[in-house]
Order: structure tokens, then C-alpha cells, then sequence
């Protein structure tokens, strides 16, 4: 099986943890976009989700569902998002979309966190896959140093020859060479950097679920 396929098939098997009735937490990315494609078979079924991004409202518009305003929505039963590292913990690393602060944000207003993931992400420790921090722009040079002395090496992430842009009008630090051996205190640290707005360790914020696909079928972990 192709590594989209993989995607699609976990995307498909996320549909179980949709509650009739109920607004659904909609993350980012391209396995992301299966689940959405998927839940536009049972639009009718819900009132309509909270989005983590431009790209994903956009996506969820274009196939009838509505999106609804995170601020207007108490609490969610569920969120749905992928990732780009996940550890046998729930531990992930998220961002390679750019999406990390308001996927974080519609995390933490959910009770729990299906992770959908073809098995290339699953990792012994995370910290293989350059690390996105969210930053405000004039602190990137500093917080790039405060990573090199952690032993990382940092870069600012380039989109059409220029700084990307967040939904949130920031910019991405990319961070090789880190091995989180400890997520929880890593993301603890990192998020008391003046001038981060979000690190892309989701350890505050785990999985509750994984949704793996693998050639054999769907293996579900939970955390
Ligand atoms: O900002 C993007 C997100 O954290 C994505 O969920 C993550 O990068 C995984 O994306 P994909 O499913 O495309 O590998």
C-alpha cells in the first residue's frame, strides 16, 4: 500500500469516533484532508466542526460541512488531527504544516485526541523530524540561539522565497538535532521562551488514540 493509501485508510476509520449529533474537532495536513473527505459522507449527521486552519476550513466549506467558530463551541468530545513524530507514549511533534497553535488550541478544548498517522510517524524518541516553533518574528534570532545552545540548530522556515506566514501572522523555526527524551518538560520549557507562541511538541495536548495504518489493516493504540 501506497503511504496515501495509508492516509486514507486511517482517515475512513476516524469516522467511529464521530458522535451523531455532536461537533467535531477538525485538524490539519494531508491525512487530515482524507478524514474531511471521509466525514462529507455523514455531513448530515452533525452540526459541523471546529477547524485548526485556513487550509482546513477551506476544505471542510468546499464539501458542505460548516465550521463553526472554536470561540462559540464550549468543549468537544473529540479532536481529529495527524502528526508528524508520535511516540508509544501519545507524545507527538505537530507542525509541519504550520498549523501547531491553533490545532494546540482546538486540542485543549477537546476531551479526546484521535491521532491518525500512516505507521512511518510512530518513533522510539521524538526529535528526528525538525521541530516547528511558532514565534514572533523579532525574537527568531534569539530563540535560534537559545535552541543552538540546547544542542539543536535552527531555521527559519522559507515559503516562496520569503518567511512563511502563520494563520496567525508568525513565523516557523524549523529545530534539528533535538532528542526529546522528555516531552513534557521539554514543551514546559520551551513555552516560557519569550517570543514563542507555540512549540510543536504535543505532550500537555497527547493522543489519547492512535489510529495506525499499516499494510495489515488499522492497529488502534491507546495512551
Ligand atoms: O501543521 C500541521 C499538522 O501538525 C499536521 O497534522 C502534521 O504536519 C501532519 O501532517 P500530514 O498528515 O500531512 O503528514
Amino acid at each position: 500500500m501506497t503511504q496515501d493509501e495509508l492516509k486514507a485508510l486511517v482517515g475512513q476509520a476516524a469516522l467511529q469516533y464521530v458522535a451523531p449529533g455532536e461537533v467535531v474537532g477538525v485538524g490539519t495536513g494531508s491525512t487530515v484532508n482524507k478524514f474531511i473527505d471521509a466525514l462529507a459522507a455523514i455531513k448530515d449527521s452533525i452540526p459541523g466542526a471546529v477547524s485548526s486552519s485556513e487550509a482546513s476550513t477551506a476544505r471542510l466549506k468546499a464539501l458542505g460541512i460548516p465550521v463553526l467558530e472554536a470561540s462559540a463551541v464550549e468543549a468537544l468530545s473529540v479532536y481529529i488531527d495527524g502528526a508528524d513524530e508520535i511516540d508509544a507514549k501519545g507524545y507527538m511533534v505537530k507542525g509541519g504544516g504550520a498549523a501547531l497553535t491553533r490545532e494546540k488550541i482546538v486540542a485543549a478544548m477537546s476531551r479526546r485526541f484521535v491521532c491518525i498517522a500512516d505507521e512511518s510517524k510512530m518513533v522510539p524518541v521524538l526529535g528526528a523530524f525538525p521541530l516547528p516553533v511558532e514565534v514572533i518574528p523579532m525574537a527568531a534570532a534569539r530563540l535560534a540561539r537559545q535552541f543552538e545552545a540546547l544542542g539543536g540548530s535552527a531555521r527559519l522556515r522559507i515559503k516562496d522565497g520569503q518567511p512563511l506566514v502563520t494563520d496567525n501572522g508568525q513565523h516557523i523555526l524549523d529545530v534539528t538535532g533535538l532528542k526529546i527524551s522528555d516531552p513534557l518538560a521539554f514543551e514546559s520549557e520551551v513555552n516560557q521562551w519569550p517570543g514563542v507562541v507555540t512549540v510543536g511538541v504535543f505532550a500537555h495536548q497527547k493522543a489519547s488514540v492512535c489510529l495506525l495504518g499499516t499494510p495489515g489493516g488499522v492497529r488502534t493504540l491507546t495512551f
